[in-house]
């Protein structure tokens, strides 16, 4: 049986990127530092996948198995070198640890045989598969590096499908029905189910990262300040509605202008996705789409980058310098980097924040437009 090695066992790992290999007819062996998830994959060797919609449709996914990273490194290493395919979905900060553990798998797979490795990062973060690459090739001796070439190819991807936080009880996970997995490859690569090959990524991920998750962002941020739970509960607020649909209006004129794209059918994305974000089977929580704010407010990330490319471009930014404003006021006590920016706020205000984590300078248009929001939006 063909296999594939897969660092994150959590909600995408096992509800999406897992799943559609198990069902392209891989075993997929999760590498994870959970050990209760880890204990449950080889015990149960196979979960469902439920959809969350009105007749909740479910799918077994078999073949799967679980190891630790932590203290079966020698076994995750025979996984890689047996593997077609290595993907991870770990959260874009947790890439450089799992990298000298990649490094080795890889050395080791090298040594012994020429088969073709695919490695891709799916993560919400531009170019994270560039970014593991990078830490992976810090880990390899000369030698191996040279033996990378024709061998261990790594694709950039973008990666789309709601799936809340689950039931930590069980291996089940409840998924939206809709997703989408881009990979970016001129190759001719072995085939799996979902898996979307595309040229060039840019265009897919920007428009993936500034739609969906800005909007999420947005309403999250918002949600949160209003007290409310659930990302479809703060969606029915009409003033929430119609700020996430003015935000996606100014990401949207950026990606327009930036890619081209139909400004009919963008729009008409705009709105499929806003549905999306409606589905009152998901329950998905304000905090979980907030999660990580000094993440979420960095230079390249869903909030920054299409503001400071609006600016560039010439175009309206004052709704996502809202949306900033909103994140910086996320007080989540659960959130370590929530009360890491707190503290930097009490210590030293707003701007400091902005500089030191969004790399907006103090005196730039943006940042005063932040801080502006940011002073209405605390004391309502
Ligand atoms: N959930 C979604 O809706 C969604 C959708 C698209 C993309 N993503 C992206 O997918 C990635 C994973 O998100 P998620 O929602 O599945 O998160 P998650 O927290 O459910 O899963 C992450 C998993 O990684 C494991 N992990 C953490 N540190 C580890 C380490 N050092 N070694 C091994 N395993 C470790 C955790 O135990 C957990 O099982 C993120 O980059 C996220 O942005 C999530
Ligand atoms: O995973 P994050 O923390 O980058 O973002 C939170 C959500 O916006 C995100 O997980 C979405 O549900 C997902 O990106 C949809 O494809």
């Amino acid at each position: 049986m063909k296999q594939t090695v897969h660092f994150g066992a959590g909600n995408i790992g096992r509800g999406f990127i897992g799943a559609l290999f198990s069902q392209s007819g891989y075993h997929v062996t999760f590498v994870d530092i959970a050990e209760q998830i880890i204990n449950k994959l080889n015990e149960e060797k196979s979960y469902q996948v439920k959809l969350a919609m009105e007749d909740e449709e479910t799918m077994t996914i078999e073949n799967v198995s679980g190891l630790n990273n932590i203290n079966q490194e020698d076994e995750v290493v025979t996984a890689i070198q047996n593997a077609t395919y290595l993907t991870t979905a770990i959260g874009p900060n947790i890439l450089p640890r799992i990298a000298p553990l990649i490094a080795r798998g890889i050395s080791e797979r090298l040594a012994g045989t020429s088969e073709k490795l695919y490695v891709i990062a799916c993560e919400n973060q531009i170019g994270a598969t560039d970014i593991l690459k990078k830490h992976v090739v810090e880990n390899l001796d000369e030698e191996t590096k040279g033996k990378l070439e024709g061998r261990v190819y790594f694709f950039n991807s973008a990666v789309d499908r709601i799936v809340p936080i689950q039931d930590q009880d069980s291996l089940d996970v409840l998924v939206e029905p809709y997703y989408e997995w881009v990979v970016e490859t001129k190759d001719d690569i072995p085939p799996v189910t979902g898996m979307k090959m595309v040229e060039d990524l840019a265009p897919f991920i920007e428009r993936k990262l500034f739609t969906v998750n800005t909007g999420h962002a947005v309403i999250a941020y918002l949600g949160y300040l209003e007290g409310k739970s659930t990302i479809d509960q703060t969606l029915a607020d009409e003033e929430v509605a119609n700020q996430v649909r003015e935000t996606l209006k100014e990401t949207g004129a950026y990606l327009v202008k930036e890619y081209g794209l139909d400004k009919e059918e963008h729009l008409t994305y705009i709105n499929k996705n806003i549905e999306r974000f409606k589905n009152p089977y998901l329950n998905d929580s304000v905090t979980r789409v907030g999660r990580a704010p000094i993440r979420k407010l960095g230079p390249e990330d869903r909030l920054v980058r299409p503001a400071t490319q609006a600016q560039r471009a010439g175009l309206s930014y004052t709704n996502l310098a809202k949306a900033i404003a909103a994140a910086l006021l996320f007080d989540d006590p659960e959130d370590e980097q929530a009360m890491e920016i707190q503290e930097m706020i009490q210590g030293n205000g707003p701007a400091y924040v902005l500089k030191n984590v969004s790399e907006l300078d103090e005196d730039s248009e943006i940042t005063k437009e932040v801080i502006r929001h940011y002073e209405t939006l605390k004391i309502k």
